[in-house]
């Protein structure tokens, strides 16, 4: 499995299953804010609850092959089986496919995800313990406390400015080496300081 950062933003993605998994998978894409329909005879409160708050359509009766064809993603998140795989099988192998209880019908599976700002760091197993993978996103939440936000915030507006500036490569990564020093990160004073030096440089 190869891993990508993708940008979903508006694009069609198709939840079968109203259950707690496939809640789950929306709160998952949340902040990529991709369009969501649901597909399902019956809708969970929280299913619920996500669409109210966020729009996201929901067709309430069992889906059908045609729900899904013009999909960019599915994701196929019914207690059934039988239907998951079947309705797998009529799938284009261009879409991006999730098949929540057996990930090798599909093409893609989900990561658990830390997001500190522009920093993500995404977590998988390959499907091999999900459990792991949850245990090892708490041990991060803990490690990559929210300074980071701020310090990525920070890193960005350097990088951009840097990135303009007529000065020598080996100069430009002078730079940005010295402000990987995790004093920047949790001194708000020496990022202000180095960051108005660099900010008057001449483009
Ligand atoms: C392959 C994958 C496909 C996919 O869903 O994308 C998949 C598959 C399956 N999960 C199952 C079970 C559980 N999944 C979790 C938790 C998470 N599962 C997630 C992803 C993935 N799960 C993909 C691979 C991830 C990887 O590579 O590690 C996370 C990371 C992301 C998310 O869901 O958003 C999220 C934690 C994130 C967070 O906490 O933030 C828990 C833990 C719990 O609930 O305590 C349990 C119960 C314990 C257990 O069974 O281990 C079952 C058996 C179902 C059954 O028994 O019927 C299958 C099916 C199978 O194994 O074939
Ligand atoms: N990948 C993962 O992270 C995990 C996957 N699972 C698997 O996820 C699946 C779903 O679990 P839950 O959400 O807890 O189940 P659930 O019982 O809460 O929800 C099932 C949903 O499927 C809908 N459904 C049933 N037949 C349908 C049809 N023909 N068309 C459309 N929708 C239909 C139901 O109306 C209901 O909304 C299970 O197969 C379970 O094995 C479970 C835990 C974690």
């Amino acid at each position: 499995m190869q891993p990508f950062f993708i940008n979903l933003k508006g694009k069609k993605v198709v939840i079968v299953g109203g259950g707690k998994i496939a809640a789950r998978k929306a709160k998952n894409l949340e902040t990529a804010q991709p369009e969501i329909t649901f597909v399902a005879p019956e809708f969970s409160e929280d299913v619920l609850a996500l669409s109210k708050q966020t729009g996201y359509s929901l067709i309430q009766r069992e889906a059908f092959p045609a729900d899904l064809s013009d999909a960019f993603m599915v994701i196929l998140a019914t207690n059934h089986r039988q239907i998951n795989k079947a309705l797998a099988e009529q799938l284009s192998p261009n879409q991006l496919i999730c098949v929540v209880d057996e990930a090798e019908e599909g093409n893609v599976i989900f990561p658990a995800i830390i997001q500190r700002g522009q920093l993500q760091i995404a977590i998988s197993t390959n499907g091999a313990s999900p459990k792991l993978t949850r245990k090892l996103k708490q041990d991060l939440e803990s490690q990559f406390d929210q300074s980071w936000e701020t310090y990525l915030e920070f890193l960005s507006r350097c990088r951009n400015k840097l990135k303009k500036l007529k000065i020598s490569i080996e100069e430009k990564n002078k730079l940005l080496e010295k402000i990987l020093d995790d004093r920047y990160r949790t001194n708000e004073h020496l990022r202000a300081e180095i960051l108005s030096s660099i900010l008057i440089l001449e483009e």
